[in-house]
């Protein structure tokens, strides 16, 4: 299973994307700087835009699922339950991952962003499409959500994921890096090997290097082990 981006282009008044490479079996981060054009690229691969140009060729993908930067696009139905039921799934199984089941009966307005945020994440999760974009899945969660939110993402064990981010502190262990800057996308590999050349790379990470360690993963914890590792 596989995503190719063959000479990928699109324009949009001033801001031009481009981007070619390959997307296989596992996680993937997209990182970059706001406007960098993370959420164009996720639509783009989602097939919700149109390319001006080259193509997105799925191999083996039959089911894809896009999680939306903002959760309230996602908003269809009068009630959270009905929300969940709406993504064609059972509602107790979405409320109970999103920690929502006594929200059951609410209008989904009233939830709080992070809420909803929650809600959306925990039912493009359950889906298990074979090829999973998350635009932003962090956005507007707290601390705690966002690590849950990791753990469950590290669990999915088939199919292709990819997180288009620019969260910089609480992020899942992933096995290849890419970076949007002003349009362009650039492969910076397989993890660990690509943590050297991530431009954007958090600032735990920056610091394990700068001190001669090397980090297993991206997460802060893998940054404070390799640090560890070289102090004994
Ligand atoms: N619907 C739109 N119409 C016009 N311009 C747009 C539209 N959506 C995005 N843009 C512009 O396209 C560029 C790329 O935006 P995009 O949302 O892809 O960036 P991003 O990296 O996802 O940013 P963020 O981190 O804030 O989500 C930006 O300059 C943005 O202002």
């Amino acid at each position: 299973m596989r995503v190719e981006l063959l000479d990928l282009t699109f324009s949009r008044g001033s801001f031009s994307l481009r981007g070619s490479g390959t997307f296989g079996e596992g996680v993937h981060l997209v990182s970059g700087p706001v406007g960098s054009g993370k959420s164009t690229l996720a639509l783009l691969l989602a097939g919700l835009l149109r390319p001006g140009s080259g193509d997105v060729r799925r191999h083996g993908v039959l089911t894809t699922q896009l999680l939306l930067q903002f959760p309230e696009h996602h908003v269809t139905s009068p009630t959270v339950a009905g929300e969940a039921a709406s993504w064609g799934l059972i509602p107790d199984d979405a409320l109970r991952l999103a920690e929502l089941s006594a929200r059951a009966d609410d209008d989904p307005f009233h939830l709080s962003r992070g809420e909803l945020k929650r809600l959306t994440l925990a039912c493009a999760l359950l889906r298990d499409p074979d090829l999973l974009l998350l635009d932003e899945p962090f956005a507007s969660l707290d601390c705690v959500t966002k690590k849950k939110a990791c753990a469950v993402l590290e669990e999915r064990d088939s199919g292709i994921t990819i997180v288009f981010s620019h969260e910089r502190a609480i992020l899942p262990r992933v096995d290849t890096i890419w970076e949007m800057e002003e349009g362009a996308l650039a492969a910076r590999g397989s993890v660990p090997d690509a943590i050297p050349s991530w431009r954007h790379a958090p600032s735990y990470l920056r610091y394990a290097l700068d001190q001669g360690a090397r980090p297993e993963n991206i997460r802060l914890s893998d940054a404070r082990e390799a640090l560890c590792r070289i102090r004994g």
